[in-house]
């Protein structure tokens, strides 16, 4: 009776204990065919990224964003090209970038990389080449120079409202994280140009660090999804008030999803003549004769806006945080920017228009470092060539592989940029060979077909905001170091090494005119 019984209870264990068996025997297999069988076998690099993509995550999310500077290593042991997980490329040499992030032919993105931040239905979150010339297509035309140049009075209120809420500050010997500052203007500047909503942060007391905990968390998701894509179908499956519970930073995120559908409804609804005066860049996507209606859902609108939101906010508020520590770190840069913009802006009161300033060599060589060393976003983005080989040298890279280079390593590189960590706005001012040269290796916008869509904007918003703090105040840093602003590692942004203090500033006087 009993070892019936036994029997019985024992079963289940068994046909779990098989279930187990033939798992460990598929993921042999699949270790087998990748490292033996697979196109990219014979492409170097170790054996244990070639394997499994837990290679990335050790790196990545035990280590935070740490593979960037392993796949530095590997290439200094591997040679230019290297095998970096089982299924991606990676290329230590700038000469190359051109051909990999390049406007013509297909070009798609691996689904493991944008699925790890977006569920595919964004611009930025599409796989295939022609559906995202589609939606790229719609979008382009409201981040035209010509678009920026036209809205720049929004931008310049807002970048006025910032610098009248800091002056208050002078001399109290309160510390400001500039992060947040600078995340509460971005925001408000991309969410009236984008979507004609006021998210009024300029307008609330204080500023907090609150974007700059957002951001890194979606880095640490990201990351981690990378490796278990399964995790952002899980994550998203789970109610509003739990994902709160769970991680009460995203609440502003899980905010921007109310407001952005909110607006996606309203404008369905409303007569496109009304929004004429007002336009916004889902009214673009809705009177898109060339999108069909599955292209026009509130769902789909959303996410596009969601996206263009995320993609805008903190990107430029790093780099102007960046620009704000170099330029308090050298007082004489500081000071030789200073003068320059008053030449064409003797009173920041009555601002010029940004085609003026953006013809300032020593302000654009300023802002350039800033943008070299800021990086705005140091995400590993590959591109797959769907229909045909590449060739890197004696390498031939089958089709559909994707391929990638990282653009802090563009960046850091020391055959172009000599000294690399070295803030020098000097070595933009070189003749036009020369400034030609480093061009080519300066790519914070990446380039080609999914290079970035809001660059007309970043300018402007970077000139704007950089020429009003400069003008009317000197900023001291306060128990702020390097450590708080260089690269330590690679969270979608870049992370300092002490990135939750951020970096604070002291207005130490204001500037009257
Ligand atoms: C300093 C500021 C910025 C930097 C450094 C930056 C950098 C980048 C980079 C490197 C990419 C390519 C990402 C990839 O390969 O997957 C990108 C894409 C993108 N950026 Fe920016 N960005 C900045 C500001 C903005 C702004 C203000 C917007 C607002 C519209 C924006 C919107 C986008 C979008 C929508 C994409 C995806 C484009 C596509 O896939 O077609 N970015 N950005």
């Amino acid at each position: 009776m009993s070892s019936t019984g036994g029997e019985i209870q024992a079963s289940p264990y068994k046909a779990l204990l098989a279930l187990f068996c033939l798992w460990i025997l598929q993921c042999v297999v699949k270790v087998i065919y990748r490292l033996y069988f697979h196109p990219l076998a014979r492409f170097p690099g170790p054996k244990l990224a070639a394997a499994s993509f837990l290679y990335e995550g050790y790196y990545d999310v035990i280590k935070r964003g740490k593979y960037v500077h392993r796949i530095e290593e590997m290439h200094g042991q591997y040679g230019p090209i290297i095998r970096i997980n089982p299924q991606e490329l990676h290329v230590y040499d700038p000469t190359f970038y051109d051909s990999v992030y390049s406007g013509s032919g297909k070009w798609e993105k691996p689904s493991y990389h944008v699925h790890s931040i977006d569920q595919g239905v964004s611009a930025f979150g599409t796989v295939d080449h022609d559906h995202h010339r589609l939606r790229r297509g719609a979008l382009n035309k409201f981040y035209s120079k010509q678009k920026v140049n036209a809205l720049q009075h929004v931008i310049q209120n807002l970048a006025n409202k910032l610098c009248d809420k800091l002056e208050p500050y002078c001399n109290t010997g309160t510390p400001i994280d500039f992060e947040g500052a600078f995340g509460d203007f971005t925001l408000d500047a991309i969410a009236e140009y984008t979507i004609d909503s006021n998210m009024g942060l300029l307008e609330r007391d204080g500023f907090d660090g609150d974007l700059r905990k957002t951001f890194r968390g979606l880095g640490e998701v990201g990351h981690i999804a990378k490796i278990f894509p399964w995790v952002m179908t899980f994550l998203n499956s789970l109610p509003k008030w739990l994902l709160l519970a769970a991680n009460p930073n995203i609440k502003v995120l899980l905010d921007w999803d109310d407001t952005c559908l909110r607006i996606a409804h309203h404008l369905l609804r409303t007569n496109p003549d009304e929004t004429k005066e007002h336009p916004t860049v889902l009214r673009e996507i809705i009177a898109d004769p060339d999108l069909g209606a599955s292209e026009k859902t509130p769902k789909r609108l959303m996410f596009e806006a969601k996206t263009l939101l995320n993609a805008g906010t903190g990107t430029v508020a790093w780099t102007l945080t960046t620009a704000i520590w170099y330029l308090t770190a050298n007082p004489d840069i500081r000071a030789r920017l200073r003068a320059e913009i008053l030449t064409v802006m003797p009173d920041p009161r009555k601002p010029v228009k940004f085609q003026e300033l953006e013809q300032l060599p020593y302000f654009t060589a300023v802002l350039k470092e800033s943008l070299r060393l800021g990086y705005g976003a140091t995400l590993r983005s590959a591109r797959a060539a769907p229909d045909r080989a590449l060739q890197y040298k004696d390498w031939t890279i089958p089709p559909g592989t994707p391929v990638s280079i990282t653009i802090s390593h563009m960046h850091h590189n020391p055959d172009v940029f000599p000294d690399p960590m070295r803030f020098n706005p000097e070595r933009w001012l070189g003749d036009p060979e020369e400034r030609h040269r480093l061009e080519r290796s300066f790519v914070p916008f990446s380039r080609g077909t999914r290079n970035c869509l809001g660059s007309n904007l970043a300018w402007c918003e970077l000139y704007i905001m950089v020429s009003q703090c400069v003008l009317r105040m000197d900023l001291e840093p306060f128990e702020t170091t390097l450590e708080h602003v260089e690269m330590y590692s690679d969270m979608i942004v870049s992370e300092p090494k002490r990135w939750k203090e951020g970096p604070r500033f002291l207005v130490k006087s204001v500037i009257n005119y």
